[in-house]
C-alpha cells in the first residue's frame, strides 16, 4: 500500500537556526556523515525539536524495512549499527506474552481477562499505531506498557526496555497523553505551553530558548491562531476539544521524551488536522529518535500511510502486528481482501468488530462472522510466528543499551513556576478564588457584627459574648 501511495515523500528538515539542544551536535553530525542510515538516528539527537513546515515522517518503505529488518541479514546489520550509534535515551520497548486481568469490586470479586498474551515491540524513530474496535484493549495496553495500570488490574508477562526488565522505567521516563485532557482551564494556550516548557526543560537552557521552543511547538501544532485564548472557562467557551488535545500533545512533546504514549491523539480533529498532527508527530519521532505508540481510532488513508508499525487488537488479542504497509497483504493472504478504494483501516475494523455483526438480516454486505475472522487471523502463523522471532532478535541486539532520564528543571525552579501558575489560576478562577474570597468576607462580617457597637462596659461585653463566657465560667466552676 505504501508503495502505491500518492503522498509525497517527506524528508526530515533541519532547522536553519541550529539545534536548540546544545549537547552532542557535533558528534552526531560526524556519525551521520559516516553512515547515512545510522547517521539518521544519530543526528536525530542533535536536530531541532520542531523544524519549519512542512515536516513529515520518514518514508514508510524504510520503516517497513525496519520492521522486517530483524529477519534479514541487511536489516540485522542496520539494527546493530543503530545500537552502536543511537543516543542513550532511545528506547526499544518490547512486550512478551503480556496479559492483564481486572478484578471488579464487590463481594463476588469477578476477574476478567482484558489483554490475552500480547507480544510486540516499538522502535525508536517509529510510530506504532494501536488500532482495534472500541473496548478491544488499546488504552489498557498503553497503560500496561507505561506502568500506569489501575490498582484493580494485574499484569503478567514481560516488558523490556532496551532488553532490560524494569517495571518502573517506562513510568519514570516516558510521556503520556491521555484521552481526557488535564489542562489548567484558566491559562491561555501560550501560557500553558510556556509554563510547561519552564517546568520540563533543564535549567541549563536559557529562558529565551525555552520560550522559543514553546513558541515553535505552538506553531507546529497549528495553535498559533489561538495562543492567546484561554483553554476553558465559565464565562467563555475557550478552545475546542481538538485544540485542547493538540495543546496536551504539544506540552508532552516539549521535552522530546524518548518514549511517548498517545491515547487517541486525533480524537476531535477533522481529517486534515489529524493528518497534520500525526505527520508532525511522526516527523519529530524520525528526527529525535523518539519511540511513539499511539492508540488511534479510524485513521484516514493518509494518516494510515504515516504509521510505521501496526498493532491490531480485537477482544484483547493481537490480530496483526507488523509493518502497517503489510497489513493489507496479511488480510488478503488470510482470505479477507480489502475492497478497492476502501480505507484499509475501515476494512480491518469492520472485519474484526464483534459488537455489530453485519451479516444479520437486512444487511446488504455479506461479511463472515467477526469472531471467526478474529480466530483465523490470530491463528495465522504469518502474524505471530514472525513476531516472536523479531522480538527475540531485537532483545539480543539491544540488551546492552541503557536509558537515562532527561534533565528537568530544578526543584527550586519548579516550585517558583508552580506557585506562580497557581496564583494566576486562583486569580482568574471565579469559583476557586473570588467566590471563596466573598464567602470569607461574609463570614467575617457575620461574626464581626456580634461584637459591633457592644459598648465599653464589662457588662455589655459579657452580654455579647455570653455564650462563650458562660461556658468558660461553667468549665471554670467544674474545675
Ligand atoms: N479498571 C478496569 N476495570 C475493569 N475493566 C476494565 C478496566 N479498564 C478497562 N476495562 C475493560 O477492559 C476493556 C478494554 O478497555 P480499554 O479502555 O482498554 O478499551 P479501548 O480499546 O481503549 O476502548 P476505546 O477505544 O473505546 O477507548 C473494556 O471492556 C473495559 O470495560
Amino acid at each position: 500500500m505504501a508503495a502505491s501511495s500518492p503522498l509525497p515523500r517527506w524528508a526530515p528538515t533541519p532547522s536553519p537556526s541550529g539545534p536548540l539542544w546544545s549537547t552532542s551536535a557535533s558528534s552526531s553530525t560526524a556519525a551521520a556523515t559516516a553512515d547515512p542510515w545510522c547517521g539518521l538516528t544519530a543526528c536525530l539527537s542533535s536536530s531541532v525539536f520542531f523544524a519549519p513546515l512542512p515536516v513529515g515522517p520518514p518514508k514508510n518503505d524504510a520503516v517497513a524495512g525496519n520492521f522486517d529488518g530483524v529477519e534479514t541479514t541487511a536489516g540485522a546489520r542496520r539494527d546493530d549499527e543503530t545500537k552502536s550509534s543511537c543516543p542513550e535515551t532511545t528506547m526499544f520497548l518490547t512486550w512478551e506474552d503480556l496479559s492483564v486481568t481486572a478484578v471488579s469490586g464487590g463481594s463476588s470479586s469477578e476477574v476478567s481477562l482484558i489483554l490475552d498474551g500480547l507480544s510486540g515491540q516499538a522502535r525508536p524513530g517509529e510510530l506504532l499505531a494501536l488500532m482495534g474496535p472500541s473496548g478491544s484493549g488499546k488504552t489498557t495496553l498503553l497503560d500496561a506498557l507505561a506502568g500506569r495500570l489501575g490498582p484493580n488490574m494485574k499484569r503478567r508477562g514481560d516488558i523490556l526496555i532496551n532488553g532490560v526488565r524494569d517495571n518502573k522505567l517506562a513510568f519514570r521516563t516516558s510521556a503520556y497523553v491521555t484521552q481526557e485532557n488535564t489542562l489548567m482551564a484558566t491559562l491561555t494556550v501560550a501560557e500553558a505551553v510556556h509554563y510547561s516548557a519552564q517546568l520540563q526543560l533543564p535549567d541549563s537552557m536559557s529562558p529565551a530558548e525555552k520560550r522559543s521552543r514553546a513558541d515553535n511547538a505552538i506553531q507546529n501544532m497549528g495553535l498559533a491562531g489561538v495562543s492567546g485564548t484561554r483553554i476553558s472557562g465559565r464565562a467563555c467557551k475557550g478552545i475546542s476539544g481538538g485544540q485542547r488535545k493538540r495543546v496536551s500533545i504539544c506540552m508532552e512533546l516539549l521535552s522530546s521524551p524518548a518514549l511517548i504514549f498517545l491515547d487517541e491523539p486525533t480524537s476531535g480533529l477533522d481529517s486534515a488536522a489529524s493528518y497534520h498532527v500525526m505527520s508532525r508527530i511522526a516527523g519529530i519521532a524520525g528526527r529525535e529518535g523518539m519511540t511513539v505508540i499511539a492508540a488511534v481510532h479510524q485513521p484516514s488513508t493518509e494518516v494510515f500511510e504515516l504509521f510505521h508499525g501496526l498493532c491490531l487488537l480485537a477482544k484483547g488479542r493481537t490480530v496483526y502486528f507488523g509493518p502497517a504497509s503489510k497489513a493489507i497483504e496479511f488480510f488478503d493472504d488470510n482470505g479477507f481482501p480489502c475492497p478497492m478504494r476502501m480505507n484499509p483501516s475501515d476494512h480491518f475494523l469492520r472485519m474484526i468488530n464483534t459488537d455489530f455483526e453485519e451479516s444479520e438480516e437486512g444487511s446488504t454486505i455479506n461479511l463472515p462472522r467477526a469472531a471467526e475472522v478474529i480466530q483465523t487471523l490470530v491463528n495465522s502463523s504469518s502474524s505471530l510466528g514472525t513476531l516472536r522471532t523479531k522480538t527475540e532478535a531485537t532483545k539480543t541486539i539491544i540488551q546492552s543499551a541503557s536509558v537515562k532520564k532527561k534533565k528537568q528543571a530544578s526543584f527550586l525552579t519548579k516550585s517558583v513556576i508552580l506557585t506562580k501558575r497557581s496564583f494566576i489560576n486562583m486569580h482568574r478562577d471565579l469559583g476557586y478564588y473570588w467566590l471563596r474570597f466573598a464567602i470569607y468576607i461574609a463570614l467575617c462580617l457575620s461574626i464581626g457584627t456580634i461584637y459591633f457597637n457592644i459598648g465599653h462596659t464589662y457588662a455589655s461585653i459579657q452580654v455579647s459574648g455570653s455564650f462563650k463566657f458562660k461556658r468558660y465560667s461553667t468549665e471554670s466552676n467544674e474545675y
